[in-house]
């Protein structure tokens, strides 16, 4: 069932105004700078919010109308925070029972034992809340919010106080999660890399309106998203398909417009992947080039040409199916004549695509 809202809420010096529906399933990122209304909203949807206006409802039940009101614990949503909140006095296994005991006759629960296997929290079970890590303790929450039968889930920046290291071993099971979960996941992060990994749609915020909505893939090959997603964080997500690893250390994937090899990917040959290009780190030639030591050479072809008012110029490419962004000069966009329609090779190095950026692909 999808969640579909259209609110408002004034506070003295900001006011949030926002309308979407999100499908029944997979993850939509909200992302926007700090103090654009990203918590707010979670706030609204999950009822914490008194003066919000507006109408929420999820499937046929109106959460929110005038003055119809449904308190927060009625609307059944999982809430993930920045911190993992968990019962210190609890083990693991206790925090994941009280939330088995919170969700009875609520309806269809996941097994307890597929959301623990899924986050990875088997060996965990016994230990106390203060013998984990912050990234343990972020999917105990997770397990926790799953468990308590949410029929929406919201998680507010819930790897944000995690270090790069605890950020990277999680990152693949909400990457599991988004794929299993079966509801719907607003997901607030001002990181580009989880929004690139996770991201089935996003949501830009900023200053309390939508800027921009829409499908990942069609969002993040936008040139006019750039500036929302900032010059070096901009770049295009494919869809890939893992065929070999090569003896040399790199891995060859298969994109709609040829291969991609890369630095080695810890995947199974057949695995879909999705992949993020970084704009700034992709070469437009008019010509195939020779002698390079960069290993993909792809042939394009320029879709959209954006002059930025300084030095920069945004470029978008078709690749077979798929758009890329190669953020270049002015000077080069000019000199090259770039403009839609035209030929050309789309270049990038492997070694510019980390780990970081290559994620399991969402079935949507
Ligand atoms: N209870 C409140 N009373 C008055 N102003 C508030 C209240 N809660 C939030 N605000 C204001 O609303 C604006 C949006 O805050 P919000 O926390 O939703 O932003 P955000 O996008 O989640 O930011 P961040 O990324 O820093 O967490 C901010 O200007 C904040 O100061």
């Amino acid at each position: 069932m999808s969640l579909s809202f259209d609110i408002a809420l004034c506070f003295p010096d900001f006011a949030l105004q926002v309308a979407a529906e999100l499908p029944a399933r997979g993850l939509t990122v909200l992302f926007g700078p700090s103090g654009s209304g990203k918590s707010s909203l979670l706030r609204v949807l999950a009822g914490l919010e008194r003066g919000a206006e507006g109408r929420v409802s999820f499937g046929g039940e109106i959460w929110q109308d005038g003055r119809r009101f449904l308190p927060p614990h009625r609307r059944g949503v999982g809430y993930v925070f920045q911190d993992a909140r968990l019962f210190p006095h609890l083990d693991v296994q206790g925090n994941l029972d009280y939330a088995v005991r919170r969700a009875r006759g609520r309806g269809a629960r996941p097994d307890p034992d597929v959301v623990g296997a899924a986050l990875g929290l088997g060996p965990l079970m016994r230990r106390q809340v203060a013998q984990l890590s912050g990234g343990q303790r972020q999917r105990v929450a997770i397990a926790r919010a799953l468990l308590s039968c949410p029929r929406v889930l919201l998680m507010d920046e819930p790897l944000s106080a995690l270090d790069a290291a605890a950020r990277a071993e999680i990152l693949p099971h909400i990457e599991a999660l988004r794929d299993a979960a079966g509801v719907p996941i607003l997901y607030v992060t001002h990181s580009a890399e989880e929004l690139a990994r996770l991201a089935d749609r996003v949501m830009i915020l900023r200053d309390g309106c939508v800027r921009r909505e829409g499908p990942l893939a069609e969002v993040l090959s936008d040139p006019d998203a750039i500036p929302a997603l900032g010059v070096r964080e901009a770049g295009a997500v494919l869809p890939a398909t893992l065929s070999a690893h090569t003896g040399d250390g790199l891995s060859v994937l298969s994109i709609s417009g040829g291969e991609l090899v890369l630095p080695r990917v810890e995947a199974d040959p057949g695995a879909r992947l999705r992949v993020r290009i970084h704009a700034h780190e992709v070469i437009v030639a008019r010509r195939r080039p020779s002698a390079l030591s960069a290993l993909n050479i792809l042939p394009a072809t320029v879709t959209q040409v954006r002059l930025g008012e300084g030095p920069g110029a945004a470029v978008q490419l078709r690749l077979g199916e798929d758009l890329i962004l190669a953020r270049i000069t002015r000077r080069s966009a000019l000199a090259l004549g770039l403009a839609p329609g035209v030929d050309c090779y789309a270049i990038v190095k492997s070694v510019a695509v980390a780990q970081g950026d290559v994620g399991g692909f969402s079935g949507e």
